[in-house]
């Protein structure tokens, strides 16, 4: 990999804020970005990679990603790919820059985005979509690619070769492509009018299933909640998310009150990192059906296979930016099959859907072979900056067919929103 005098490592940010897309109960203000990696080779290839952040402090994540460059610039990719793994823990195990994670916060974050950026570059490299790369590696391949340390108590590489069973039904997805659901309808700050004519517009191009954002005022969320179960109708899905406002207590009374609505999942009801409150919490609400899903800020492996060993997550939401890329996210989609969860990946931010369908399709092809509770999420914005966005039909995931991983943005684009010398940026704050 060579910097070939150029940056290779952009703050990228869209000021989604100004009409409330992105929020919600902790989020008000989101302005959806991503610290953006651009890798270049001797020969001309290039990969593109990110990780996705909210606005204020994309810049630390920058600089995060340039503390990790010097591991990258100078290896080959062969050499790389040749012990995946290998490099994967170099990249987490580095004897100083770890004490910054280990495997968390800002500098896994930076992992992520270094790593997507490696995968692309394989996949490009390759000529095959990344989902396809994955799907025609030999399970000894992907299994070394997976970095066991910490979670061999419940995943051996041996048992990880007996689930990756080889490819099944393919075809199936490239006709039918892989179920969705939307949470664009339903952001905190969108007006009643608003969530009634997204959800109504939605219901038209065939969605039946629909994210809601809870979490700041109980009567609001009994409200709009009301008004989205009417909207969408008794029979369609509906699952609420309050992105981690609660304590456990609360958590457990305030989805208790919008029990009539009939969640199919309460998201994040708690912090993070409470496997223990979230399995309080699961224990609690599964005779009122509601399951709990988490996942998009869990950052690595072994939290996974903790909220999985404690029964506290009945839907595993991996998320392609915050766990160390497709490495860590192979391990965690192997442990939820071990422990039958099913798997709805996380994409509300930039770039997300683009990337977790790949990981998706991957996991139904050569791992789950099930649809049963499975879905992934989309949020229709910002793919217009990309140069292969993501193709919805009828609610599904088409998969992508170019080469790569999905994550290159337009240069234009890139350049519209750099932060803060972009034009978009310029213009706002001479406002
Ligand atoms: C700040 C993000 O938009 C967040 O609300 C996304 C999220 O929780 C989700 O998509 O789920
Ligand atoms: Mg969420």
């Amino acid at each position: 990999m060579t910097e070939g005098g150029r940056r290779i490592n952009l703050d990228v940010r869209f000021p989604t804020s100004l009409e409330q897309h992105g929020s919600d109960a902790m989020h008000t203000d989101p302005d959806y970005s991503a610290a953006y990696v651009v890798l270049h080779t001797a020969c001309g290839l290039r990969g593109f990679g990110l990780t996705f952040t909210l606005g204020k402090g994309t810049e630390i994540v920058v600089l995060a990603v340039e503390a990790l460059a010097d591991l990258v610039v100078g290896k080959s990719l062969q050499d790389i790919v040749k012990d995946f793994r290998g490099f994967y823990r170099l990249l987490t195990s580095d004897g100083q820059m770890r004490w910054l994670g280990p495997e968390k916060g800002v500098i896994q974050l930076a992992t992520a985005a270094v790593l997507n950026a490696v995968w692309d570059l394989w996949a490009r490299a390759e000529g095959k979509p990344l989902w396809k790369l994955l799907v025609d590696m030999d399970p000894e391949q992907i299994v070394s690619c997976v970095d066991f340390r910490y979670i061999t108590d419940v995943l051996t590489e041996k048992e990880a070769l007996d689930i990756l069973v080889g490819a099944q039904e393919e075809d199936r997805m490239m006709k039918e492509g892989y179920p969705a659901y939307t949470t664009s309808c339903a952001w905190l700050g969108y007006s009643d009018q608003q969530l009634k004519q997204l959800c109504t517009d939605a219901l038209k191009s065939g969605w039946t299933k629909f994210k809601v954002k809870v979490g700041a005022n109980l009567d609001d969320d009994i409200h709009r909640c009301r008004l989205i179960r009417q909207t969408i109708g008794p029979n369609n899905t509906l699952m609420i998310d309050a992105n981690q406002r609660w304590d456990v207590a609360e958590a457990i009374s305030w989805v208790t009150s919008l029990s009539e609505f009939k969640p199919l999942w309460i998201e994040e009801p708690t912090s993070p990192d409470d496997i223990l409150g979230h399995a309080a919490i699961s224990k609690a609400l599964a005779p009122l059906g509601i399951g709990v899903a988490t996942g998009e800020q869990c950052a690595n492996r072994v939290m996974f296979k903790q909220f999985l060993q404690a029964s506290a997550l009945q839907f595993v939401q991996i998320d392609s930016c915050r766990l160390g890329s497709v490495n860590e996210n192979l391990a965690v989609l192997l442990m939820a099959h071990k422990f039958q969860v099913p798997v709805c990946p996380h994409a509300g931010g930039v770039g997300l859907c683009e990337l977790v369908q790949h990981l998706i399709l991957f996991d139904y092809i050569c791992v789950s072979a099930s649809l049963s509770n499975r879905m992934c999420e989309y949020v229709d914005h910002l793919h217009e900056h990309f140069t292969s966005p993501v193709v919805i039909q009828n609610a599904h995931y088409m998969p992508p067919k170019d080469p790569g991983y999905s994550c290159e943005m337009l240069e234009s684009s890139v350049q519209r929103h750099q932060y803060p010398e972009g034009d978009t940026w310029k213009l706002l704050m001479n406002k």
